[in-house]
């Protein structure tokens, strides 16, 4: 079947040939994943229906600039604690219009036509503007002309793929004060002096990590709760949080801001600063100034514009999908919903990954096929997430924590070893570390591992194998870590119950 592109066609009233198989609402990873696997080895047709760049928040705001600007500063620290090496490197830092230069060379200049280019050879029409339903398997596009949306109806599947945005507190003064969110910090363009980060989790820790990295000068964290990092094991997190300390940042533990006022606010753009100095006035009576504030405090699902009501489902709902990724409470299983807007693991991997599970299941049930076998549910989402958080040292962790698999009421033995392998010594002079294991007793399998230490993130995936795996214990014994590598410490965990 001859495909008709329409790609960046501007928006316009509806045309007979405004009907696609598939409508994918939601440009960004798990978006994309999702139209090319509905579509892939057929002659379906999708639309990609994207208001702002192809590749979404991950590509341009998030994951690829935020690694940009952190791993630089890594490899230094590698070279500066290797002898031979250390001594012939800058003790200046990184040269950080070089880094700020890379980082924009990854997210091509916010351009994203390489992946238009991309969509256009998966067999995916890129509709440019802002999608919301319309009805049953309808989505009017609004673009240039607000009065006059593009209709696109749906055959088999429309897939909700619209993401999370960053959350700013109603603070007295906060949102005034044009405070930075992490699309600032990740695309910054100049250094602050002073800043304070707002938040203490993920987007707060590696914010932190990097502005400090490159030049900030100081740095204090108002985290609300006891500890940072409230969902990893708190000896990983608090790992992170005397390295975070040791490098000058200052972590006020139990607060919050009361107040917030910047008399000069000025909208200088992303990554510039936004007028002049703010004072902060904190819980307990505290006045900090700082020439930024950065807003780390979590993300909702972008939900509320996108006409969930005109099919039934409250406006601002949460979106709640079931292993199929197929939305509950909606007749007839036509509308779909993956990544973060689904609001089951907010992860680009995870977002890709029911993506690729959607695609499955609409191309399935297009084709009239039963949805037996694993390959069409999400089972990961549920306990066997990975991630790695970049900081400094990194975490890498899978599963349950050890606290959350008693709360799940497991049985659990928790298998733990520092990270002090030849591999490690020979990687980096300094190298710290420290893993767990958390084993069910009944199954002798994994339900949660941990790494923290330089370097740990691609020791997470043999943990993940062996925990989706169910692997027994015994076995994983005869999965013999090569030497002299950081993987040895696999080896240390199991013989800490030898012992
Ligand atoms: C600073 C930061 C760093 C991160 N680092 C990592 C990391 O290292 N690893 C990791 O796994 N995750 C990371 N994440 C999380 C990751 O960015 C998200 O999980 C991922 O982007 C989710 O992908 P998505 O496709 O669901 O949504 P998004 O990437 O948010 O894409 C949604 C797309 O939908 C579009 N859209 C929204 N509404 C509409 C509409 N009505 N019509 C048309 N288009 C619309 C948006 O413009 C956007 O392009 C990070 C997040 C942040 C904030
Ligand atoms: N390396 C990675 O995998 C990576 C990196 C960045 C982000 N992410 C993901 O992106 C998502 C968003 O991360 P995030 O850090 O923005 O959200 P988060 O939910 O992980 O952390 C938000 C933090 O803000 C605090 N907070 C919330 N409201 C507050 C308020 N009013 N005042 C003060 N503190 C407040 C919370 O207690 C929490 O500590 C997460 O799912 C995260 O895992 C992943």
């Amino acid at each position: 079947m001859k495909r008709v592109t329409r790609a960046d066609r501007p928006s316009g009233p509806a045309t007979a040939d405004d009907t696609y198989d598939v409508i994918v609402v939601g440009g960004g990873p798990a978006g994309e994943n999702a139209a090319q696997y509905a579509v892939a080895g057929s002659d379906r047709t999708v639309a990609l229906v994207e208001h702002e760049l192809v590749g979404g928040e991950c590509s341009y705001w998030a994951c690829i600039p935020s690694k940009a600007l952190l791993r630089p500063s890594q490899v230094l620290a590698t070279a500066r604690h290797m002898p031979g090496v250390g001594e012939k490197v800058s003790a200046h830092g990184v040269d950080v219009p070089a880094v700020l230069a890379r980082r924009d060379g990854l997210t091509r200049h916010r351009d994203d036509s390489s992946q238009v280019d991309w969509a256009r050879s998966a067999g995916i029409d890129v509709v440019r503007g802002r999608g919301r339903l319309d009805g049953e398997r309808t989505v009017a596009v609004t673009g240039a002309h607000p009065d006059r949306p593009r209709i696109l109806r749906a055959r088999h599947a429309v897939v909700l793929a619209t993401g999370t945005v960053a959350v700013v507190p109603d603070t007295p003064g906060l949102r005034a004060a044009l405070p930075w969110t992490s699309r600032d910090a990740t695309n910054l363009l100049e250094i602050p002096r002073r800043v304070l980060v707002v938040g203490g989790g993920v987007v707060a820790c590696e914010t932190a990590t990097w502005l400090r990295q490159l030049g900030v000068e100081e740095l204090t964290m108002v985290v609300r709760g006891s500890r940072l990092l409230p969902r990893v094991e708190p000896f990983a997190a608090d790992l992170v949080t005397e390295a975070l300390r040791a490098h000058g940042i200052t972590v006020r533990l139990h607060a919050a801001i009361r107040q917030v006022e910047r008399p000069d606010v000025r909208e200088t753009g992303i990554g510039r600063i936004h007028g002049g100095p703010v004072t902060v006035e904190l819980d307990d009576g505290t006045r900090l100034e700082v020439d930024e504030i950065v807003v780390a405090t979590g993300r909702r699902p972008t939900t509320s514009t996108l006409g969930l009501d005109t099919i039934g489902l409250a406006s601002d709902a949460a979106i709640t999908v079931d292993d199929h990724l197929t939305v509950e409470g909606v007749d007839g299983d036509w509308l779909y919903a993956v990544g973060d807007v689904a609001g089951r693991a907010a992860l680009t991997h995870m977002g890709k990954y029911q993506a690729r599970v959607c695609g499955d299941v609409i191309a399935a049930r297009a084709e009239g096929r039963p949805l037996g076998g694993a390959r069409y549910r999400a089972s990961a989402d549920h306990h066997q997430v990975p991630q790695v958080i970049f900081t400094d040292p990194e975490i890498a962790a899978v599963g349950r924590t050890a606290e959350q698999a008693h709360a799940d009421g497991f049985d659990v033995e928790v298998l733990e070893a520092d990270i002090d392998v030849a591999g490690a010594a020979l990687s980096r002079d300094d190298f710290t570390g420290h893993a767990a294991l958390v084993v069910d007793r009944a199954t002798d399998t994994l339900v949660g591992a941990t790494f923290v230490g330089t370097d740990v993130s691609e020791l997470v995936h043999a943990a993940t194998v062996a925990l989706v795996g169910h692997v027994p214990l015994d076995t994983v014994w005869h999965a013999v870590p090569s030497y002299p590598t950081v993987s040895e410490v696999w080896l240390r965990l199991l013989e800490a119950r030898r012992s």
